[in-house]
């Protein structure tokens, strides 16, 4: 950022303090050639419009179709009326102004100067461009360096040698479809505002998608999105739930038509126009979204009829009228002050100061990828219009191996072993108990989340076709089943030390078992909530032509720190500090069963049970290894895109995030094979429950016992080899029953 610009507001007569600003209207022209909005054709019944004198007998059509009547498309020649309105203005209550006119609708800084210096108004000037059918030639061809030192040059030392500066960049102008030069513009705007820190101004295409278009552009680009204005709001986005959603993607939501009461819009004809009271409800509406301090209003006066000479509002409405409506619906005064700038706490924050380094976050969803995917550039670099780049049919086909494998080794494998717990009493050991938790949460991702997975990513290439609620629902449960995982191999990690190496400590029983499990849950469903409440479902920007959907997490921009901090801990304390116990945990362990030495006469019993336990302290040791093999790269991932931006928004791929999540979500597959396929004690019981099924076998209580260790067999395990080795040295049969009593209480 432009080092005399921090915390300061530029204006045409030089900088101010943001306590100076007052009541600021952030969009208008004072001095402007619209002709580039003309629409030459008239209507039937008036086909001379454009040559009738403005008077009172044609006023009413003036109004009707302003943009068919050429001398009302400029106010060039109405400076004395405008002055006159930025007096009026100013006895109003207004103090300040973005004036937001730009190359190619002649923008004249000289003129701003004048009329600051006339009328007492800040009058805050724009530099840029407006939509491509206006541009000189010579913005076509320039190159993007180029633009972007015009617009610095423009903000830090003024337009041509004038020396007057420009405070703020926009109105950049964009059509719909974007032109190749208009995301050339957007490209240079981003990486202007990166050098300077100042605010944006956008004029979005005449299109629903046109808004989130342009922001992911400049996103990608690097631009602070929290300091972008999208103007035009009222005629671009008239629902209110893709209100809501773009409202998510953090820029200030700009409603800049206010006074235009007329429903007929000519640039659109099919769209309605809407009134300032729909104006006022839509803005009531990310009000109690909790936008306050996002919304800001205007006229954007730029044809004649709307100036107070010509029978129009004039700058004044909204301070004269817009506001006493707003309180009557209930806006609070508070609230009207911060759209009109008048709070001057937020307005410095508001308008200069250091920007966001980051704009979107995300968990478990895949936002960087819907939202940041490199679009627009074909391979040779040329650009062209945005269009979906589908992942490659190998990798999806690769990515869908492994769903499957997910969906079958961790639903069928977690089933039986619920099912074998569920049947047989003498199943339900501590250990197993334990192990319980992880079985459940991986069969829940694996029958409720992998397969719409599969659907999304795999099968219709990011198209979300399950409405909202099933999008939380997937990305909440995914969530919940990963951090009941971690803990829950925490647990069992620290049971296993505890039984092994302080096999005198006070050890919890089956009881104690089900409320640590019970903990585990609890404290997964908390810290997981995040992935529920910030879940969305948006038009997928790739594609909207096709009406695709994408379901991700989405964070907005302004709860920057807030996501941070969350991301940290998680890391923290869902990654390194688990790895962290069961690492310490492990190493005694393995030291203890490798190492021990057994007294007395060793039986093949013996023997086999120091097989056992060796075996088992391995399978912990993989488990270990392998927790660390598949979720390292996907938190390295999530630290590198959250806090070192060493990842470009392009380098944050398709491919690369699929992968890692994906190696993520495998995990499950290794935890249900070592601990279920692989595990014999539950494997002898899954044949007897095959056999119960094919009514060979009426399991009773009784004959379990032949297939299983003694009760809690797994935590006794280090006392029944000693204890057995006890006896072989012939010492006293009370003395060790005494001991083992006390270990194993
Ligand atoms: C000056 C300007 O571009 N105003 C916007 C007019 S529009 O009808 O909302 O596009």
């Amino acid at each position: 950022m432009a080092e005399d610009l921090k915390g300061k507001i530029q204006t045409v007569l030089g900088c101010m303090d943001p306590s100076q600003l007052g009541r600021t209207l952030t969009h208008e022209h004072l001095w402007i050639d619209a002709s580039p909005l003309g629409v030459p054709t008239c209507p039937p019944f008036l086909p001379n419009l454009n040559s009738l004198p403005f008077n009172m007998d044609n006023l009413g059509f003036i109004r009707q179709f302003p943009y068919s009547h050429t001398p009302n498309l400029t106010l060039h020649g109405e400076e004395q009326h405008v002055m006159e309105e930025l007096k009026f203005y100013r006895q109003h209550g207004g103090s300040s102004m973005v004036e937001c006119t730009t190359v190619g609708i002649s923008n004249n800084i000289g003129m701003l100067k004048t009329m600051a210096e006339k009328t007492g108004v800040n009058i805050i000037a724009g530099a840029g461009y407006y939509v491509d059918s206006s541009l000189p030639s010579e913005v076509h061809s320039a190159t993007q360096e180029q633009l972007v030192s015009t617009m610095v040059q423009d903000v830090t030392q003024g337009p041509a040698g004038t020396g007057i500066r420009c405070g703020v960049i926009g109105e950049i102008g964009t059509s719909w479809p974007i032109t190749a030069t208009e995301k050339k513009v957007l490209v240079a705007t981003a990486a202007a505002q990166t050098q300077l820190g100042c605010p944006v101004i956008i004029h979005p295409g005449r299109n629903r998608a046109a808004p989130a278009e342009v922001i992911r552009i400049l996103a990608e680009a690097g631009g602070d999105i929290g300091r972008t204005v999208m103007s035009h709001l009222d005629r671009s986005i008239y629902d209110k739930g893709e209100l809501s959603e773009f409202a998510a993607l953090g820029s200030y939501l700009e409603w800049d038509l206010f006074g235009i009461e007329v429903s007929y819009y000519q640039q659109v004809s099919d769209v309605d126009m809407p009134s300032d009271a729909q104006r006022i409800q839509m803005v009531k509406h990310v009000l109690e979204e909790g936008y306050e301090d996002r919304v800001v209003i205007a006229h954007d006066i730029h044809t004649k009829h709307r100036l107070m000479h010509y029978g129009g509002h004039g700058y004044s409405h909204i301070l004269l009228n817009v506001v006493p409506m707003m309180l009557a619906r209930g806006v609070s005064q508070e609230q009207t002050n911060i759209m009109n700038g008048s709070n001057t706490d937020t307005d410095p924050d508001n308008l200069y100061g250091n920007p966001y380094d980051h704009l979107y976050a995300y968990d478990y969803g895949d936002l960087f990828d819907d939202f940041y995917s490199t679009l627009g550039q074909e391979e040779d670099g040329t650009d062209t219009q945005p269009q979906d780049r589908p992942a490659s049919l190998s990798f999806r086909a690769a990515l869908g191996v492994v769903y499957v494998l997910i969906i079958v080794i961790c639903g069928v494998g977690n089933l039986v072993f619920l099912v074998v717990i569920g049947r047989y009493k003498k199943a339900r050991t501590k250990t197993n108990l334990l192990i319980a938790n992880l079985a459940f949460s991986d069969f829940v991702v694996a029958v409720l989340c992998v397969p719409f997975s599969l659907d999304y990513y795999v099968i219709h290439d990011r198209a979300w076709r399950y409405g909202g609620e099933m999008c939380a629902v997937v990305n909440y449960v995914k969530t919940v089943s990963l951090h009941v995982s971690t803990n829950a191999l925490v647990v069992i990690g620290v049971d296993r030390y505890i039984t092994i190496v302080r096999p005198r400590w006070r050890r919890v029983g089956k009881t104690g078992a089900m409320l640590v499990s019970a903990g585990v849950w609890l404290l997964s469903i908390l810290i997981a909530v995040p992935s529920a409440k910030f879940s969305l479902v948006r038009p997928n920007l790739r594609r909207h032509h096709q009406g695709y959907s994408f379901c991700g997490v989405v964070w907005n921009a302004r709860h920057l720190t807030v996501y941070k901090g969350y991301y940290g801990s998680m890391l923290a304390f869902q990654f390194v500090l688990p790895v962290v116990v069961m690492a310490v945990c492990s190493l005694p362990v393995i030291w203890k069963v490798f190492h021990r030495e057994l007294p007395g006469i060793l039986t093949d019993a013996i023997r086999e049970k120091v097989q056992r336990s060796k075996r088992k302290t391995l399978r912990l040791v993989l488990i270990l290894a392998l927790f660390v093999l598949c979720w390292a790269p996907y938190y390295v991932y999530a630290a590198l895109r959250d806090f070192h931006h060493v990842l470009t928004l392009t380098d944050l791929n398709t491919n690369i995030f699929y992968a890692v999540e994906a190696a993520a979500m495998g995990n499950s597959v290794i935890n249900t094979c070592v601990y279920v396929a692989f595990n014999k004690n539950v494997t002898n019981f899954v044949r007897m429950l095959a056999k119960d099924c094919r009514g060979l076998h009426q399991t009773t209580e009784s004959n379990t016992q032949q297939i299983m260790l003694p009760s809690d067999g797994e935590e006794e395990e280090y006392d029944n080899i000693t204890l057995l080795s006890y006896i072989g040295r012939s010492e006293s049969f009370r003395q060790i029953f005494d001991r083992c009593q006390e270990t194993t209480l």
